[in-house]
């Protein structure tokens, strides 16, 4: 049950306020925190990523269907817009009816009355949905710099709840901050059981994951938001 101490609220109230970013740590009792890192770990995921100009969302069959050389020439073209900041390659998983039950119900506890009046309260903005998705980075993977705002859903804040365990630091994979001009301020390592919530405007990425990572970055990633 995801439900934050008055004392975490404020903390959170003032760090979001301060910075645009705040991180509490086990946010979740241990033993959902453990099944739900076990459910990420055998979710299917879709490849989502941005090639030809455009963000798709494709199947593993999908990818092996291709030759070795169209894979090649995607991966090409997938790189030729990263190297200039653009795009991005992670496993994501929406949480819908179809969803193992415990991400259903994390997505229940997400959209409650306590967790929606608490971000409310933070925001000072009346938070009517909570949206969320798993993902999933390997080694490879990543998200250039963007920030999460999207008027039409008027999102707030982003959360990220991470789920990884034993995350080494030379892994990659961070959550990075940027000032507008590029330079990085500051960065979260994915950390187990942890909940980092920011400001939409934050202008943020995930930094490439290692090809040495020896386990799969994985989270429930979504937006509080006061569009249903
Ligand atoms: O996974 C993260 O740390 C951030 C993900 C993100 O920035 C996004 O999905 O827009
Ligand atoms: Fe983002």
């Amino acid at each position: 049950m995801l439900q934050l101490s008055t004392q975490q609220q404020q903390r959170l109230q003032q760090d979001l306020c301060e910075k645009g970013f705040a991180r509490i740590e086990n946010i979740l009792e241990q033993t959902e925190a453990q099944q739900l890192h076990q459910c990420l770990s055998e979710l299917n995921y879709q490849l989502a990523l941005f090639h030809n100009g455009a963000a798709k969302s494709v199947k593993d069959s999908d990818i092996l269907a291709l030759t070795p050389q169209e894979q090649q020439a995607l991966l090409e073209d997938i790189h030729h817009y990263a190297s200039r900041g653009v795009g991005f390659m992670y496993g994501r998983h929406s949480v819908d009816a179809q969803s193992p039950e415990l991400l259903q119900s994390l997505y229940k506890d997400l959209n409650s009355e306590v967790v929606q009046s608490c971000f409310s309260h933070i925001s000072e903005q009346q938070i009517v949905r909570t949206s969320a998705q798993a993902t999933r980075f390997i080694a490879g993977q990543y998200l250039t710099r963007h920030n999460d705002v999207v008027e039409a859903e008027g999102r707030v804040y982003a959360y990220v709840l991470s789920l990884s365990k034993n995350w080494h630091p030379d892994w990659g994979g961070l959550l990075q901050f940027f000032e507008a001009d590029g330079t990085p301020t500051h960065s979260y390592a994915p950390k187990f059981n942890s909940l980092v919530v920011f400001d939409v405007n934050k202008i943020h990425s995930v930094t490439y994951v290692a090809p040495f990572a020896k386990s799969p970055r994985l989270s429930v990633t979504g937006w509080f938001r006061t569009i249903a």
